[in-house]
């Protein structure tokens, strides 16, 4: 089995063993018909993934691949807030008219800060970082910023990451590590869309800073399994995972901004049945 559906499996039945329910509490999502949507939680789930390893895909059901990609580069490549840059629908409900989410997610990837060393957003100050000074402990993104959350439709959940590198003994090339850190998770609809998502940028950052991949860590603050979506996550885990595919990155690319959804590819890639019309709590 894939060390990704060990974890995911761990989670979800930690979750429904030893998680508290917020039935009954002032929650803010609701379900399309406006029925309050309740969650099943626990507070402060932290998961390591070994890229080096596997990559984190599960397998008990199919994460797709490429639009989860199209979605992080929408983030941190296009820098874009509008989901007329994006291929899946899956940010449709949070759109106004003109299909902005407001000053959210790649907005605020797109915005110049002064640093000592000129104008950069946060993403060029990361490769800046990784390839000038690649052991400072200060390389990190953060997009919860308080100033513009009146203007943000939904607040950031997966809103930093932090990068570390790391010499191993005997290696020439470094290794790259980075810590997600996410406030809030709908563990069937996005936790491991959210980790493909993050796995996919280690991957494509090490490749452009020629280093190679190491650990992700994945610090949840509120894990949850909404209401409408326990059934199905008891079904899921009762499954039997297949092994780990393998990863293929495009490797001609060395300029992060040349990556494309195209560019990545998985060999081998056995799951379990989709779960169809998984409802979204808005
Ligand atoms: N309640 C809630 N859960 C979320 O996961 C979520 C939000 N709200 N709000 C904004 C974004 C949108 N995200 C989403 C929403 C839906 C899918 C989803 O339905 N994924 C499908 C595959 C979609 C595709 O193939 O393009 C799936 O089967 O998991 C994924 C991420 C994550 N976010
Ligand atoms: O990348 C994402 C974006 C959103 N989510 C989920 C987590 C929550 O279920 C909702 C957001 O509701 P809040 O009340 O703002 O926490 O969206 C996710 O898992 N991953």
């Amino acid at each position: 089995m894939s060390l990704a559906d060990h974890i995911f499996i761990d989670m979800c039945n930690d979750i429904l063993t030893n998680g508290t329910s917020t039935e009954g509490e002032k929650v803010r999502p609701h379900w399309p018909d406006g029925t309050p949507a309740y969650t099943i939680k626990k507070f402060g789930v932290v998961n390591r993934y070994d890229l080096s390893k596997e990559f984190p895909i599960l397998t008990l059901r199919k994460t797709a691949l490429k639009s989860a990609t199209d979605e992080m580069l929408w983030i941190w490549q296009r820098k874009s807030n509008n989901i007329h840059d994006l291929k899946s629908h899956v940010w449709d409900e949070w759109a106004d008219a003109d299909g902005s989410i407001g000053k959210a997610y790649g907005y605020q990837m797109g915005v110049k800060h002064q640093y000592k060393e000129g104008m950069m957003d946060q993403v060029d100050r990361v490769i800046y970082d990784l390839k000038n000074n690649p052991f400072s402990r200060r390389i990190m993104t953060n997009i919860y910023v308080h100033q513009d959350l009146h203007e943000m439709n939904l607040y950031p959940c997966a809103y930093s990451m932090t990068f570390n590198v790391t010499q191993k003994k005997g290696e020439d090339r470094l290794t790259l590590n980075a810590i997600l850190n996410q406030r809030s998770q709908d563990v069937l609809a996005a936790n491991n869309w959210n980790v493909v998502q993050y796995a996919v940028l280690v991957h494509m950052l090490a490749q452009v800073c020629d280093m190679n991949v190491g650990e992700l860590v994945h610090v949840i603050a509120d894990a949850h399994i909404y209401d409408r979506h326990v059934d199905a996550i008891k079904e899921l885990i009762s499954r039997e995972p297949f092994p780990a595919p393998k990863f293929w990155l495009n490797p001609e690319i060395k300029d992060f901004y040349q990556f494309t959804p195209d560019d990545v590819k998985l060999e081998g890639y056995q799951t379990g049945e989709q779960i169809r019309d998984i409802p979204i709590a808005i």
